[in-house]
């Protein structure tokens, strides 16, 4: 599955995790909306979760700005918008914390719910903390691969909301 970037550049370059998949061609990056094609953008916003169910939806597309900027206006691309269900960062500046995933994170995330986990592991492998993700939410991705659509995702995310209380 090809991987695309809406990059904003409002973030530090040397710590840029879509910066570096550019630089590995992993993903290719995106100055305007309109260079971006259509397909699933991942948008922590969005109404609808992501499941299986949107795998041939055409590209997978994350928006890499910094979080402080990340409001709901700032997702103005065109394309079919989902939000990742319950997981949690291991990056170092968020590490343990639900939702707030890199842009690595949250392309891997999406690809191991889409059965593609070996894509995930290569994007992954560029970062000393990368295999970490993976390991902090082994179960949870793995239940939400199994499921047939977003209302069973929302189902299972409860239940990891409900523990996280
Ligand atoms: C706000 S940027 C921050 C990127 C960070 N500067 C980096 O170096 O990776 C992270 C992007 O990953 C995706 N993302 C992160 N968490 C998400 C979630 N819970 N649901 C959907 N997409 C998410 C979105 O596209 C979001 O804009």
């Amino acid at each position: 599955m090809d991987l695309h970037v809406r990059y904003e550049g409002d973030d530090d370059p040397k710590k840029c995790t879509a910066k570096k998949l550019d630089r590995f061609d992993l993903a290719a990056l995106h100055r305007s909306d309109r260079a971006t094609p259509y397909g699933v953008v991942l948008n922590p916003h969005a109404e609808k979760a992501l499941s299986p169910a949107d795998k041939d939806s055409g590209a997978l597309v994350a928006l890499d700005c910094s979080w402080e900027s990340a409001g709901e206006a700032m997702f103005s691309l065109p394309g079919e918008h989902r939000a990742l269900p319950y997981l949690v960062a291991a990056n170092p500046v968020n590490f343990g914390r639900p939702m707030q995933l890199t842009t690595v994170e949250a392309l891997a995330a999406a690809l191991v719910i889409f059965g593609a986990k070996e894509h995930a592991e290569e994007i992954l492998s560029k970062f000393n903390w990368g295999h970490t993700f993976l390991e902090l939410n082994e179960e949870p991705l793995r239940r939400y691969s199994e499921c047939e659509d977003s209302t069973e995702i929302i189902e299972i995310q409860q239940e990891y909301l409900d523990r996280a209380e």
